[in-house]
């Protein structure tokens, strides 16, 4: 059998351990590798010649991404999750102690269980490699550092830092971890492992001393001190999971024991922590969206079919979307967008929303000025359809009129050659009325992109009927080099996202009618686990914009899209929201000169415009029903989309609706969800409210279906 640890001794008295798991891309930790490495390990002890140890990755561009997620996933129980934390331990413990220096020497990413391997070596040194990246992303999994994490890295960066580090699983590049105090220095990849023979060659070292203001050193330095950070920390936590994360909480216990009754105590604590989080309902959930996006990120999202290279870019419309797609396309992908809109003012606001954008990376130190210039050298401007022949694809971001984009669809298939790629970023428009312009149907899709488009993750890719397999894949791969997720989805009103969104939306509209408040109904979804409750989301948006999408679903997809008719007073009052400073909330100075804190307020007066006056009372209970009744209408409508094939499937369904609503990723995307409580669960509580409210809430013939014969999505 191959080896996963390979020892090699060179003359100068320094072993290199080089760790490369065989027939996988990354290296992970496996419970099976326990015997090999404790092997490995007594042969070390034994050799009175070895006189330090490298630890170093064999695979080109990674350390180790963590421990095998896979192999956590299939714990069955508490008591294996526990085991697997517990060999651990012993395999770390006993690398620490070892009498000669243990350096890691490392290049790329070194994650969770792998930067705790790092931790338990003596010293560490990092690649200035751009792959190379440092932490502990246990949290995003639901997990917590099961490998000594919690235990070595506040010992090594102090409390606070370790913290942060833990409960928010950011990763640190190179100079970060070197300015933090995580490694001991930071070289070229190229004398990487010489750098880390001439430090073994040096001898065992203590580890530098982090530099902490007096103020951290105070509170960390004494028990009360110390409990103060814990309380603290426990607040800001619950601020915001709302209790739907158990994580955090329990990383923040297993530190605090840790600290206050020593490391063996505390890993102690920790494994029994991690064995818990394992078997989680909300572990299992994050795990799923690894899996998903894992797995998409290999597909072309037209089968067998290959991707075309784009070499260059045009986007139409320098607005807000157009700026954000011209930005991803040149920061991102590293691919020439050259930008088109009738007026200097648009064109110059694109250039600003990349360089800005740019500036920020430079300002906090990601990326030098000359990057940042280059960068920016790669986006070009007209105000003509001149310089784009050799465009391989057109995004489209202008008005949502279709008469504009037919005419956008001629003049690109007049100027540019016959195999460009015409993508509409349209929300709402079908892409097969858009292609109705083109003669060459195949090379017109959708690619919907989200607000703000550099920060958020998901896109629609939409095909129509005519759309050709090698258009889909191309702009998929596209898609993909500007940092997005994918989706691939039919063509149809509202594509998936906006579908969806757009039922839960319209009855939250719904209950403020009623006699919700706006701030009780936003914060019963944010309880719920939405980053934003429904009216701060739709003053972002825009009223105006709703407003127009709404009578689009209602025309294409029936009734239940119909938005209340009390809405149209608000446009009648020129509410868009944020935009134009009047919406539900207070915005700009009116905000400022009557509250001179930072929370966001309800604009009183909005209520008078709708002729409401609400009542709504604070209770839990109520906060739970308001929250359900628009959470149903939005897994009601995912199910109708699986059905009709507008979604591939409930991992598409899930992705889509996590990275592009921001779905609470802890219970793992709406078809999860269903699965969880399971479909007759939802079946009945659609069929009471279809009693009470009306036939907006008849459940979908898929989930009836679904309820009868006792089906789930996933195994
Ligand atoms: C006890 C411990 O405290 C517990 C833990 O360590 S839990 C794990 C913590 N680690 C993580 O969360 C990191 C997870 N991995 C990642 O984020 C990303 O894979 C990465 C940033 C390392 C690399 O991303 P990228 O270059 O896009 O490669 P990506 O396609 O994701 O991964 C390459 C391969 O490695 C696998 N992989 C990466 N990390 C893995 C992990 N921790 N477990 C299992 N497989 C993993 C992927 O499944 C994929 O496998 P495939 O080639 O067979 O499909």
């Amino acid at each position: 059998m191959e080896k996963t640890f390979n020892l090699a001794r060179r003359e100068d008295g320094i072993a290199i351990l080089t760790m490369d798991v065989p027939g996988e891309t990354m290296n992970t930790l496996r419970a099976e590798f326990g015997p090999e490495i404790n092997q490995v390990l007594a042969e070390i002890k034994a050799d009175n010649s070895i006189k330090g140890l490298i630890l170093i990755s064999g695979k080109r561009d990674s350390f180790v991404a963590g421990a095998d997620i896979s192999m956590l996933d299939a714990c069955k129980t508490a008591a294996d999750a526990k085991l697997l934390s517990q060999q651990g331990h012993l395999v770390f413990n006993e690398l620490e102690s070892l009498k000669i220096p243990v350096i890691a020497a490392i290049n790329g990413a070194c994650l969770g269980g792998g930067l705790e391997l790092a931790l338990a070596c003596h010293q560490r040194v990092c690649s200035l490699n751009s792959k190379t990246m440092m932490g502990v992303p246990e949290v995003q999994l639901g997990l917590l550092p099961g490998g000594g994490g919690t235990q070595r890295l506040p010992r090594l960066l102090g409390i606070t830092t370790a913290l942060d580090m833990m409960l928010t699983g950011k990763q640190l590049r190179p100079k970060q971890a070197l300015k933090m105090g995580l490694v001991d220095d930071v070289v070229p990849e190229s004398i990487l492992l010489e750098t880390a023979v001439e430090m073994a060659l040096k001898g065992k070292r203590a580890p530098k001393k982090v530099k902490k203001s007096l103020v951290t050193r105070l509170l960390e330095g004494t028990p009360p001190g110390r409990n103060i950070i814990f309380d603290q920390a426990s607040k800001q936590v619950e601020k915001k999971t709302h209790g739907n994360y158990p994580a955090p909480a329990k990383i923040i216990d297993c530190v605090r024991q840790g600290m206050a009754r020593g490391l063996t105590k505390g890993l102690e604590v920790e494994a029994n922590h991690f064995a818990d989080l394992v078997v989680s309902k909300e572990s299992e959930a994050l795990r799923s969206i690894f899996f998903g996006t894992t797995e998409m990120k290999k597909e072309t999202g037209a089968g067998d079919v290959e991707p075309r290279e784009v070499h260059k870019a045009m986007v139409l419309g320098g607005g807000l979307m157009g700026g954000g797609i011209a930005s991803v396309t040149t920061t991102k992908a590293k691919i020439p967008a050259r930008v088109k809109d009738i007026s200097e003012q648009g064109l110059s606001n694109a250039l600003s929303y990349a360089y800005k954008l740019l500036d920020k990376g430079v300002k906090r130190r990601h990326m030098t000025p000359a990057v940042r210039d280059n960068l920016m050298s790669l986006m070009t401007t007209t105000t003509e359809y001149k310089g784009i022949k050799d465009a391989d694809i057109v995004v489209e971001a202008v008005f949502e009129d279709l008469k504009l984009k037919h005419q956008m669809v001629k003049d690109v298939e007049r100027e540019c050659g016959e195999n460009t790629i015409f993508a509409s970023n349209t929300s709402s428009l079908p892409i097969s009325q858009i292609a109705e312009a083109a003669s060459r149907p195949e090379n017109v899709i959708g690619l919907h992109y989200f607000s703000p488009v550099e920060k958020m993750p998901l896109v629609e890719v939409i095909a129509h009927e005519k759309t050709s397999a090698e258009t889909i894949a191309t702009t998929v791969a596209f898609a993909r080099k500007q940092g997005k997720t994918p989706i691939v989805v039919q063509d149809g009103a509202g594509f998936y996202v906006n579908r969806i969104l757009a039922l839960y939306m319209n009855e939250a509209a719904q209950l403020l009618l009623e006699g919700q408040s706006v701030e009780h109904l936003d914060k019963a979804l944010v309880k719920f686990g939405f980053p934003v409750g429904p009216m701060t989301l739709l003053d972002e948006v825009g009223i105006d914009v709703g407003a127009k999408i709404s009578p689009i679903l209602e025309s294409e997809l029936g009734e239940r899209f119909k938005a209340p008719a009390a809405f149209d007073k608000l446009l009648a009052d020129d509410r868009k929201g944020r935009k134009n400073g009047k919406g539900f909330y207070l915005y700009g100075s009116k905000a400022k000169q009557r509250f001179k804190k930072k929370a966001k307020l309800v604009d009183e007066s909005v209520y008078a415009v709708l002729g409401l006056t609400p009542s709504s009372t604070d209770s839990n209970n109520d906060s739970q029903d308001v929250a359900q009744r628009c959470v149903v209408q939005m897994l009601n409508e995912a199910v109708r989309c699986l059905e009709e094939g507008i979604i591939a499937s409930p991992r598409d369904g899930d992705i889509g609706a996590i990275f592009g609503i921001g779905f609470p990723p802890f219970l793992g995307g709406p078809f999860h969800y269903i699965d969880s409580m399971g479909a007759a669960e939802l079946v009945a509580v659609l069929e009471t409210y279809q009693a009470k409210y009306g036939d907006r809430f008849t459940p979908c013939d898929r989930l009836k279906e679904m309820a009868e014969k006792g089906l789930s999505f996933f195994e």
